[in-house]
């Protein structure tokens, strides 16, 4: 039996086909490649193609006797959702239909779905727990949360159980070097301090310094995307093992500020990496973490690894991929 890791050629995809061949599973990786790379499937068989188009779908379920699914194939960018929710709903919620129906029409029992710490919104109480109100400040985030939700109806109708990962800040990159960030479209922290200390912009602007913070900084919980890979991997044993449909927080349960993302940067790359202050970007709340206690009781997992682990792995990326996949061998 195969797993089938839609999404697999893009970034947290790509890390999570790779420990899952790891661990000894057949994997199938199925990606239009509109935001992925071939490279990144690392000679994983790579179906080409839509996660709406059903019939290549069940054709690649029966043909590789597929039994689970890691969904990953979406659009991830927050402030792009707001100017363009329609492209964010089609995809998120319209194509993820599709996709549910298609395989559990074609058999498939078990699904761990990406889901974002963003369909809580600005947090009420820190540490955010999973019974924190939902409230989505983004099409992005509301599209997340939609699909959580057809998911739990598809648990009820057609006994497909699934895990809804909620991913806080994920960065860092492969330990094998292999793999990271395809970093040319990315508006994220840790690429962009990459950028400045390999000097491709000239500064990291720092967006607020006046929060209520221990420096004044944006506070957020950075998990590095080989846990990330681990947790899914114990989603797909819990769900095997015939756990209940659920959702799960992954973060590290502590945050850090910007300017702590820069020094342990400063210190991976021996850059003196050059930064500004300005004002704050709109719509960014001063502190957000996360409560990973449900992840620990339900799948046994906790970051393993901290700041310093995920600035070193991506500066090993960026400094020996400058341009990302596309930097000549
Ligand atoms: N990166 C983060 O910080 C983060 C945080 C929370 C949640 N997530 C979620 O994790 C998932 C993966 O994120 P990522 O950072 O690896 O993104 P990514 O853009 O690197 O990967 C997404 C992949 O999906 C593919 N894809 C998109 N639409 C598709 C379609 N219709 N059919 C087939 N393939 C399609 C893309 O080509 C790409 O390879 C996404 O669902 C994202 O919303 C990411
Ligand atoms: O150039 C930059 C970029 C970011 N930041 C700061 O760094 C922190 C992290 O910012 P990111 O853009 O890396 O991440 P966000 O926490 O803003 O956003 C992430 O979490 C959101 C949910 O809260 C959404 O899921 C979104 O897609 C995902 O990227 C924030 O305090 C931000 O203000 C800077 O100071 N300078």
């Amino acid at each position: 039996m195969a797993v089938l890791v839609t999404g697999g050629a893009g970034y947290i995809g790509a890390h999570t086909a790779q420990l899952l061949r790891q661990r000894g599973r057949d994997v199938v990786v199925y990606d239009s490649l509109e935001l992925g790379r071939r490279e990144a499937t690392l000679g994983a068989p790579l179906v080409v193609g839509d996660i709406a188009d059903a019939d290549l779908v069940k054709a690649t379920v029966a043909e590789h006797g597929i039994d689970a699914v890691v969904h990953f194939a979406a659009y991830k960018a927050a402030g792009e959702s707001v100017e363009r929710p329609g492209k964010y709903f089609a995809t998120n919620v319209g194509k993820a239909n599709a996709l549910f129906d298609a395989v559990q029409e074609a058999g498939v029992r078990h699904l761990v779905f990406s889901s974002t710490c963003a369909v809580y919104g600005t947090p009420q109480s820190l540490p955010v727990d999973e019974a924190h109100p939902f409230g989505p400040e983004s099409p992005y985030g509301e599209s997340k949360r939609m699909a959580e939700t057809m998911l739990g109806w598809y648990d009820r109708a057609h006994g497909l159980r699934s895990v809804s990962l909620r991913y806080f800040n994920a960065a860092g990159a492969s330990a094998s070097g292999l793999i990271g960030e395809d970093w040319t479209v990315t508006l994220n922290l840790v690429p962009l301090v990459m950028k400045a200390a390999l000097g491709r912009i000239p500064e990291l602007t720092v967006f607020g310094t006046d929060y209520p913070t221990r420096d004044g900084t944006g506070v957020r919980d950075y998990v590095h995307v080989d846990d990330l890979a681990d947790a899914h991997v114990r989603a797909l044993e819990y769900l095997e093992d015939g756990g209940e449909t659920t959702a799960i927080n992954l973060g590290t349960g502590v945050g850090s500020t910007v300017r702590e993302v820069v020094d342990a940067a400063r210190a991976a790359s021996g850059v003196d990496i050059p930064t500004v202050d300005a004002p704050r970007r709109p719509g960014d709340p001063a502190a957000v973490y996360g409560d990973n206690r449900r992840a620990q009781e339900l799948l046994g997992w906790r970051a393993d690894r901290n700041l310093d682990t995920i600035v070193a792995s991506a500066w090993q990326w960026h400094s020996t991929h400058p341009d990302g996949y596309d930097t000549p061998g």
